[in-house]
């Protein structure tokens, strides 16, 4: 049997405060991050926002003990998986691929080559495919694919996303139903899905299946939870972590929290549902923040849902994945990060007047013009803002 290496992966989070500011300057550089329309915008762009944006991340670091514990989940995950894997006979070797942080991408594939490993399964820790996650890792692997002999002549059979998976599905059901059923009247208590959001323009203009892979999730766990308990729970599906300006999925998680509060739901179970791991997003953002909010809404009981982490049904089914993969056909990177539907926006076709797609591509590309005179003049000291005395 050929030696398998099976490659997670994931984000990567800073392990110390010291690391946040250079983890958000290589989140920043990722086009699939922010997506702009001229290339040579990114670097300067990304030195800004994570230059503006550290002091209140290393704060939320700071809040959950000064670092994420993103990492050290991420190797449990995959020494459990692989050890899952050897008990079934499959010879596996499991390695972590970060996107943004230690241990980078890179490193993996360079550790898979010294194993001598003969085939890869690249499996997501993110069961919802989105361009700014799974999408990104599977073009860095194609990037170091096209430059790198040794990894490019590997066999490869990449997971694109398992949102639908009845052993996911299942081992969500699990958690949430614990929570359901520690509630004083179980049949009645909300259970309330928080996605990571993307800006709405990946889904409406880029073709971004997340949103869709996302909403019938949240049925399928709904439609599992009602064969499970015998009763069917009321539900809400909102969206967290928006930032910058643009708009994001929605609705937005705070919003959604006021509404609820206000409608005088007082038992809420709270289902972190785009991520397999504790990290800042789930022991920060809503441990801390929407917890804080929901109380001042009215909502008295706030159950979260632990994350997945090494549930053992959770990493029974991602060996159950792994092990179909190898039994079906190779699946290239390219396969794994297609879009069903890539809706064109860059560059605009033609003019057309009016508040359209055009005049907003037009709008931008004026602002990013001002926007990187502003900041040549900030770096060199002269320009007209200084000439009028302005800066
Ligand atoms: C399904 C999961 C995730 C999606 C979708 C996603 C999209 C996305 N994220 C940002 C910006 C940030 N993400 C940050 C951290 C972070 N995000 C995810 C997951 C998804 N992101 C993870 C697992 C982590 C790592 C958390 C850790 O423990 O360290 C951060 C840094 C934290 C912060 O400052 O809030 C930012 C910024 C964008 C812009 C985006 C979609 C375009
Ligand atoms: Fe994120
Ligand atoms: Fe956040």
């Amino acid at each position: 049997m050929a030696k398998v290496g099976v490659l997670l992966l994931n984000l990567g989070g800073p392990e110390r405060i010291q690391d946040v500011g250079p983890f958000l300057y290589n989140l920043f550089s990722d086009p699939e991050i922010i997506r702009l329309p001229n290339p040579a915008l990114q670097k300067p762009l990304a030195w800004l926002i994570s230059s503006l944006r550290a002091g209140k991340s290393q704060e939320a670091y700071r809040s959950i003990g000064g670092g994420s514990p993103l990492r050290r989940i991420t190797e449990q995950q995959a020494r459990e998986l692989q050890s899952t894997l050897r008990q079934r006979g499959i010879e596996a070797t499991s390695y972590v691929a970060m996107r943004y942080w230690h241990p980078f991408t890179e490193s993996a594939v360079a550790d898979i080559k010294a194993d001598g490993i003969e085939e890869v399964v690249v499996l997501p820790l993110y069961p919802h495919f989105s361009i700014s996650t799974s999408g990104s890792s599977f073009r860095e692997l194609q990037r170091l694919r096209q430059t790198d002999p040794g990894f490019a002549h590997l066999p490869i059979r990449c997971i694109r996303s398992y949102y639908d998976d009845p052993g996911y599905i299942g081992a969500m059901a699990e958690l949430i139903a614990r929570e359901i059923q520690a509630c004083p009247e179980p049949a009645t208590a909300h259970v309330f899905f928080s996605a990571h959001g993307v800006p709405k323009s990946y889904v409406e203009e880029a073709g971004d299946p997340y949103q869709q892979e996302i909403e019938a999730c949240a049925q399928l766990i709904m439609e599992r939870l009602e064969r499970d308990l015998g009763h069917r729970n009321p539900f809400t599906l909102a969206y967290q972590s928006r930032v910058g300006p643009v708009e994001w999925l929605k609705p937005y998680t705070d919003d959604a929290l006021h509404e609820l509060g206000g409608q005088g739901v007082k038992d809420l179970v709270v289902v972190p549902i785009s991520f397999v791991s504790e990290h800042i997003e789930t022991l920060e953002e809503i441990d801390i923040e929407y917890r804080e909010i929901a109380t001042e809404s009215g909502i008295t009981n706030f159950r979260r849902v632990p994350a997945l982490d090494t549930t053992p049904t959770f990493i029974s089914g991602l060996a159950d994945l792994v092990q179909h993969a190898l039994e079906g056909p190779e699946v290239n990177l390219d396969q794994a990060a297609a879009l069903s539907t890539k809706v064109k926006l860059y560059p605009q076709d033609k003019w057309a007047w009016g508040w359209n797609n055009s005049s907003e591509v037009w709008n931008g590309r004026l602002a990013m013009v001002g926007f990187s005179a502003f900041l040549l003049e900030l770096l060199s000291g002269r320009g007209p803002l200084h000439a009028l005395g302005l800066l």
